[in-house]
């Protein structure tokens, strides 16, 4: 290997218990130190279930992930808190405030008084939170609350970030706040594996994508040389030619 890798994903297969088929196929990937790693393909192809293998929450059927930092191995164990996750569903209590989700999950992560007032107060500036800070979530705007979202899976400064559709739902000025924090922090270090269904906002924001459809790895690789390979102008231009035309819902 001629770079460090932070997550090797060799073999990866997953049938759930009440499924007919798998919904994951012989998934092999490297994510490489510091990347942009986007997760694409049509509705059902996997794309949740990989995260969810990846971040520990179900286990796969076969197949093995391996997680290195500063070319390390780190066990199962130490995965915990070098991961942050921001699910596609809203993580936080809507009867909370931020403030309130934020010291909740903070403390989940044992971190100390004040680094978690510390570390909260930046989180609801840079993300234009502040001013609500003491409200309920639950009267938020779409926008607001995958802020939210994003500020309790970061509280505790991941070093690999997994976000499954962090944008979906959100205005041009949430979607732009949430990418420009992400492309911060991932120029500070951080690795970002992220999955979306906007084409040009992954055109934009991934270094390397991986394309599954059915459960599989139909492509991977640089963005740029995949599209150069497949003679797409695009992002979306490569998905329809790689996974074709046809619904899937
Ligand atoms: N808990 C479950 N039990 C049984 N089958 C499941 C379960 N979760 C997902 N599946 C199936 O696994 C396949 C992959 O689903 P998954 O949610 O991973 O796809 P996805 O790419 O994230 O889709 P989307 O883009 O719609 O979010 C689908 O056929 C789905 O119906």
């Amino acid at each position: 290997m001629t770079e460090p890798v932070s997550i090797e994903i060799q073999n990866v297969s997953k049938k759930y218990k009440t499924a007919q088929e798998n919904s994951l196929t012989d998934v092999s990937l490297n994510i490489g130190t510091s990347d942009i790693f986007g997760l694409l393909g049509p509705n059902g192809a996997g794309k949740t279930t990989l995260i969810s293998i990846l971040c520990g929450i179900i286990p796969p059927s076969s197949g093995t992930v391996n997680f290195y930092y500063q070319n390390q191995f780190i066990s199962e164990q130490e995965r915990k808190s070098h991961i942050g996750f921001v699910p596609q569903e809203y993580a936080f209590y809507q009867e909370l405030t931020p403030r309130q989700n934020l010291d909740y999950f903070g403390a989940m992560y044992n971190l100390g008084r004040e680094e978690l007032e510390a570390r909260r107060e930046d989180l609801l500036e840079i993300l234009g939170l502040a001013r609500f800070a003491d409200k309920k979530v639950g009267s938020f705007s779409g926008g607001m609350k995958r802020r939210v979202n994003l500020a309790i899976g970061i509280i505790h400064k991941p070093d690999i970030l997994f976000l499954d559709e962090p944008t979906v739902g959100v205005d041009v000025q949430s979607r732009n706040a949430i990418i420009r924090y992400l492309q911060e922090i991932n120029k500070a270090g951080t690795t970002i594996i992220y999955t979306s269904h906007h084409m040009s906002e992954a055109e934009e924001f991934c270094k390397h994508i991986a394309l599954i459809d059915h459960g599989r790895v139909i492509a991977k690789g640089d963005l740029t040389d995949l599209r150069k390979t497949h003679h797409a102008p695009n992002l979306q231009s490569l998905f329809i030619k790689l996974t074709g035309e046809e619904y899937r819902d």
